[in-house]
């Protein structure tokens, strides 16, 4: 990968050259990557949820601007592994970092840095090439002396753990507050390039690993926090329906949930089977918002005793 080199400050933007690469974000688990990320993309591709950890896929939004084209890869947090997935995870985040253009640190305005941002830090550190913004998020969460502070605490984290950063930036991504301003930071540490996806194009992440984000994210609400890992989602099927006038078009989509114990099952289809009643509403609301299009959805769900642990088990759910 190519070291960006600096944006020419040109007086004619017609003189400057375009740009195009990737970055991602990073960050403590609930940082709020993926609502920074939706934020930018302008568009709902990256799950999210006020639990940690429950973003798994690697789900890239497009930004398209005339000047440059930001791929943005949305990585799984950084975390402790206890199991081979949990091993895995923490893979896919490595190879990202050392495979992306510019890296964006997520750090909440409203909680302190501390030894999980350290940790995360020191590990950025080794990226010697690759340039660090620093994104201090949920800026509406606090008051401006606090920021403030927080911008401080940042930089000092920088400079402690041997970080120069780009940029250290406060954003709301709820409030839309300077979340322009960090796409036009970003975009000049990008290599100079034409644009690497069509114009339009929100994502290329295949349409069931998005739709099977959708309905894991659905699953997930309000369920106890040990569950998130327990939970796997797998589209088997998407086909238009036969027999439809063209202008009344269905989707018949058909996916499992997938379950570790037995004992787990009772928690997601809930009493007479309303939590998973739920669950089917919820998602095939959010997917035919994303698909545009009418959608049948049929949800099984099944156990596949210790998914997590196994590593067939693991190759077939797509890890
Ligand atoms: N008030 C406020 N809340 C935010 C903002 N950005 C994210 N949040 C909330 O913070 C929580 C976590 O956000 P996510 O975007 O899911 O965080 P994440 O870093 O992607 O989390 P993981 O997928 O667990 O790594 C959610 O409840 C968001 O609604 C913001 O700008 N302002």
């Amino acid at each position: 990968m190519d070291a960006p080199s600096p944006a020419s400050p040109a007086a004619d933007d017609a003189e400057a050259p375009h740009r195009s690469g990737f970055a991602c974000f990073v960050g403590r688990p609930n940082a709020g990557k993926s609502t920074l990320t939706n934020a930018l993309v302008g568009t709902k591709v990256a799950i999210t949820s006020n639990r940690p950890q429950t973003t798994r896929h690697t789900v890239r939004g497009i930004v398209h601007r005339p000047e440059a084209q930001l791929v943005l890869v949305d990585t799984p947090g950084l975390h402790k592994p206890r199991t081979l997935l949990g091993e895995r995870l923490n893979d896919v985040v490595r190879t990202t970092w050392a495979e992306v253009d510019v890296i964006g640190f997520c750090l909440p305005a409203d909680e302190r840095t501390g030894p999980g941002d350290r940790f995360i830090a020191n590990e950025l550190a080794g990226l010697k090439r690759t340039p660090k913004v620093a994104v201090v998020t949920k800026s509406d969460l606090v008051d401006s002396r606090a920021l403030a502070e927080q911008l401080i605490s940042v930089d000092r984290l920088g400079k402690e753990c041997g970080i120069e950063w780009a940029e250290i930036v406060p954003v709301s991504a709820t409030e839309g507050r300077q979340v322009s301003l960090l796409a036009d930071l970003l975009a000049p540490m990008l290599p100079e390039g034409p644009p690497l996806y069509p114009d339009g194009d929100l994502t290329d992440e295949p349409e069931q690993v998005m739709v099977a984000e959708l309905i894991r994210e659905a699953a997930l609400e309000g369920v106890r926090d040990e569950l998130p890992h327990s939970i796997a989602v797998v589209v088997e099927e998407m086909l238009p329906r036969e027999d439809r006038p063209a202008d009344r078009p269905l989707l018949d989509i058909h996916a499992n949930i997938f379950l570790e114990r037995p004992s787990q099952k009772g928690i997601v289809i809930g009493p007479k089977g309303k939590r998973l009643k739920d669950v089917g509403t919820t998602s095939r609301r959010h997917i035919e918002a994303l698909l545009g299009t009418p959608v049948y959805l049929d949800l099984h769900v099944k156990v596949a005793k210790d998914w997590q642990r196994d590593p067939k088990a693991l190759r077939r759910l797509g890890f």
